[in-house]
């Protein structure tokens, strides 16, 4: 026992002394996250994270780390400092922003990520009780804010983009809308009308700490000067620009089929009749990553996955091709079964 408990403080210490050093790394990912913060520049790159791994993977080699490990770990340290990166405020031209459904979840998250980065703040929303800014009405920012950002539920979303369409107002104007095609008209209406416009997509939940390494869509709806200056607000996220009718399409398959595939795995878990702990007490290394994505799935905001589901017009290809790779996988004949697991293999290699 002394023996081990010998052992176990040596352990103690050298783990107190990779804090250290992880500490130390993060001091001088801060300070080169201050540069990109000043040069408008994204904080991830993935060329030099491929570097990064690769000279934890060689140095594992030497010392004896197998691959897998030494590559989960690389990742641990570059995530780490990409989120103390993603905490460094960006100053940008200070703008008044009013976010319309700034009291839901990712009003509430823009809100606080523009008035982090010392924008004024406002919000437009059906609950003024409620609020963590400034109310004013939509009538009200389009005649005073410099941008309107429309972070409503998809149902309402038309009828909001009407009004400040009506107003002609000289601000910015984006949605950030999960499903694009319920808009795409008005949208490009209001760019036809010579209007300030363009439509963004944050590729991430109310709960991301930063917008760093994370995928921010800018779509262009026939404004191109608006998605560069909507681009600017989320400097330091990884933007993606692309024009408005390459969204659905995509996001058909980054939203709808992976949440269709999470979905169904948890409802087949209610119906096989086996309880959490039972299922979980003999899980495999499989399972054990499915049950981990498909969890988190389930705890969504179901009103937002349904809309995905349902307002997307491409999710019925993409969530029919699932339904038909499901059940042919049922009937496949073995060479037809390998067959496809090699052309599936080659995808990801692609
Ligand atoms: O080299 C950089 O630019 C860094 O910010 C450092 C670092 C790292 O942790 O190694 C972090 C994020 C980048 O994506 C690449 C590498």
């Amino acid at each position: 026992m002394a023996e081990l408990d010998a052992l176990r403080m040596q352990l103690a210490d050298i783990d107190r002394g990779i804090m250290e050093l992880v500490g130390k790394r993060n001091a001088i990912a801060k300070i080169i996250g201050e540069r990109k913060a000043a040069a408008h520049e994204e904080v991830v790159v993935p060329s030099v994270e491929t570097v990064v791994v690769k000279r934890y993977v060689d140095a594992g080699a030497t010392a004896g780390v197998s691959a897998a490990a030494a590559t989960r770990i690389a990742r641990a340290v570059i995530d780490e400092s990409v989120e103390v990166q993603g905490q460094i405020p960006r100053h940008a031209e200070p703008k008044k922003i009013c976010v319309v459904g700034g009291n839901g979840a990712m009003g509430r998250w823009l809100s606080a990520f523009f008035a982090g980065r010392g924008h004024a703040v406002s919000v437009a929303v059906l609950d003024p009780a409620n609020a963590k800014y400034p109310v004013m009405t939509v009538a009200e920012a389009c005649n005073t804010a410099e941008v309107i950002v429309v972070s409503t539920p998809v149902t309402t979303a038309t009828a909001v983009l009407a009004e400040i369409f009506a107003s002609k107002t000289s601000a910015l104007v984006f949605d950030i809308l999960s499903v694009k095609s319920p808009v795409a008209e008005i949208l490009g209406n209001m760019a036809g009308a010579g209007m300030n416009v363009c439509s963004v997509h944050p590729m991430f939940g109310p709960s991301a700490p930063s917008v760093a390494g994370r995928n921010v869509v800018v779509a262009d709806c026939g404004c191109p000067p608006a998605v560069e200056e909507a681009a600017v607000l989320f400097s330091g996220g990884t933007i993606l620009r692309m024009p408005l009718e390459e969204h659905d399409p995509a996001a058909a398959y980054v939203l709808g089929l992976s949440h269709a595939v999470n979905l169904a795995f948890s409802e087949a878990l209610v119906r096989s009749g086996f309880s959490a702990e039972m299922l979980n007490a003999v899980s495999s290394t499989t399972f054990r990553k499915q049950v981990a994505v498909s969890r988190e799935v389930s705890g969504e905001n179901a009103a937002l996955y349904y809309a995905i589901q349902r307002e997307n017009p491409y999710n019925d290809a993409a969530v029919g091709h699932l339904a038909d790779a499901v059940s042919e996988l049922r009937t496949l004949g073995k060479e037809e079964f390998c067959e496809r697991m090699a052309a599936g293999a080659a995808w990801y290699q692609a």
